[in-house]
């Protein structure tokens, strides 16, 4: 190998070719052969200088993937004939690929499928100017994240800023009246879909009062915690940006607050996973359940949080009595909500919510009114057999779905289910002790 293939590696290899080729030791074939790869050699060089020509005489925006200007960007280009004609794109079932415009797939008998130009440059025409798409895999920290630009020939942006807020506009559009759910990876927030808002009625948009409150829900898993953060943030139409304190450290907490737009509902989740110490000094923890979260660092980022207008903190626990009264004193936490498992009044309204016909169902007033009675009945003979306070909505509402077909087949199958029930927690609780034992 010489010094000038570390300038223009497989130099050596081309240079004997071609003499070689002067010589005229080979035959015709070979010669041929010879020919094409120096082509290809030439070729590869002449693209790569071609390129860099171009790049000289180009400005780019380049958009980053974590910031919401990239779902500008695609959300606008999927809708584009170069989209359609790109010889290499990605399909989603989704119209975007972090889940904006979700139109909930899955509920559409036709998904519907959307192509977004991928791993190439494309070329198109916007106002009269020649614009290239560009958009290419990048490795980031072991993983694999899109980088794209875009790019216009000459040393002046405003054509590309003009584009961006044409997509900008597009987008709120497409947004408008939906909830985005961002979650952190890493010391990212990724919006990671996007849910037509919940309706819910409360005393302070009655009254319009503005919530800048925090709140705490407790109570067994699956009794509705996470979903009412949901519709709370489709009512005052503000994104959710969702945390697991047991999956973050503190300097990417900190980095994830410090990225919280003006506007928003946080919902912390498993809030007692914190490391619980009173002490805001710094003082390491005794209690260490393996959170890399201390509470001196949760308290600090909150201050921080609570002074900023329009924020909503919902923590969630399935653990009160682990929670340090410094965490939810008041200001920090300004109302506590109960969720406790289903009552016999709850599993009748799931029961009903399950079964109940609608017009659609049976457009016959006499016999839909006949068919509630009998769920009604049905849902007495069931609620008798479910004790309260025994299951979470949750479990009622998995076991009825799966019976949806017949409310009969659900009271027929129900001890049955109680019983597997009581042997899974039986059997969780047993590992649980051999744990502590361990
Ligand atoms: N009151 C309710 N009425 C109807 N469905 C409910 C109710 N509570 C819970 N569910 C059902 O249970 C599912 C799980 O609820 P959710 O995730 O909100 O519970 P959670 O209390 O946040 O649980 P976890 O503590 O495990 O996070 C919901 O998607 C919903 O289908």
């Amino acid at each position: 190998m010489s010094i000038v293939d570390i300038v223009f590696p497989g130099f050596t290899g081309i240079s004997a070719v071609v003499q070689q080729l002067l010589a005229g030791n080979l035959n015709s074939y070979t010669q041929l052969l010879c020919i094409c790869g120096m082509l290809m050699f030439f070729g590869r060089y002449a693209c790569r200088f071609l390129g860099d020509v171009v790049e000289l005489v180009e400005t780019h925006c380049i958009v980053s993937y974590s910031d919401e200007a990239h779902d500008m960007l695609l959300a606008w280009a999927v809708s584009q004939p170069f989209a359609d004609k790109a010889r290499s794109s990605l399909a989603s079932v989704r119209r975007g690929r972090r889940g904006y415009g979700d139109d909930h797939p899955d509920s559409s008998e036709n998904k519907t499928l959307s192509y977004s130009p991928w791993n190439g440059a494309f070329f198109f025409w916007y106002k009269n100017h020649l614009l290239v798409f560009r958009c290419r895999e990048k490795e980031v920290r072991f993983s694999i994240e899109e980088a794209v630009s875009i790019s216009c020939f000459g040393w002046s942006s405003a054509i590309l800023k003009e584009l961006l807020s044409e997509c900008k506009d597009k987008y709120l559009k497409l947004v408008q009246n939906k909830t985005s759910v961002f979650e952190h990876r890493e010391h990212r927030w990724v919006r990671t879909s996007t849910k037509d808002i919940r309706p819910i009625r409360t005393w302070y948009s009655q009254r319009g009062i503005p919530y800048r409150r925090g709140y705490l829900l407790y109570g067994p898993p699956g009794t509705g915690k996470s979903s009412l953060s949901g519709s709370i943030a489709g009512h005052f139409h503000l994104d959710i940006y969702s945390l697991s304190l047991s999956g973050v450290c503190e300097g990417d907490l900190k980095t994830l607050f410090g990225k919280l737009p003006g506007k928003c509902v946080v919902v912390l989740e498993d809030i007692d996973a914190v490391r619980t110490t009173r002490s805001r000094d710094g003082e390491e923890d005794k209690s260490g359940k393996g959170s890399k979260v201390s509470l001196s660092a949760l308290l600090n980022v909150l201050d921080g949080f609570a002074s900023q207008e329009g924020r909503l903190l919902v923590m969630t626990t399935n653990h009160i009595e682990k929670l340090d009264s410094a965490l939810i004193r008041a200001g920090r936490v300004d109302m506590k909500i109960e969720f406790r498992l289903a009552d016999k009044d709850m599993i009748t309204q799931l029961f009903h919510l399950i079964y109940k016909q609608s017009e659609d169902d049976i457009p016959e007033k006499g016999k839909r009114i006949e068919a509630d009675k009998t769920v009604e009945r049905l849902a007495e003979a069931f609620v008798a057999k479910v004790p309260e306070l025994q299951y979470s909505p949750a479990e009622v509402m998995s076991f009825l779905v799966v019976h949806k077909q017949s409310p009969k087949v659900a009271l027929d199958n129900v001890d049955q289910w109680m019983d597997r029930i009581r042997e899974e927690r039986a059997n969780v609780k047993r590992a649980d002790s051999w744990v502590q034992e361990g």
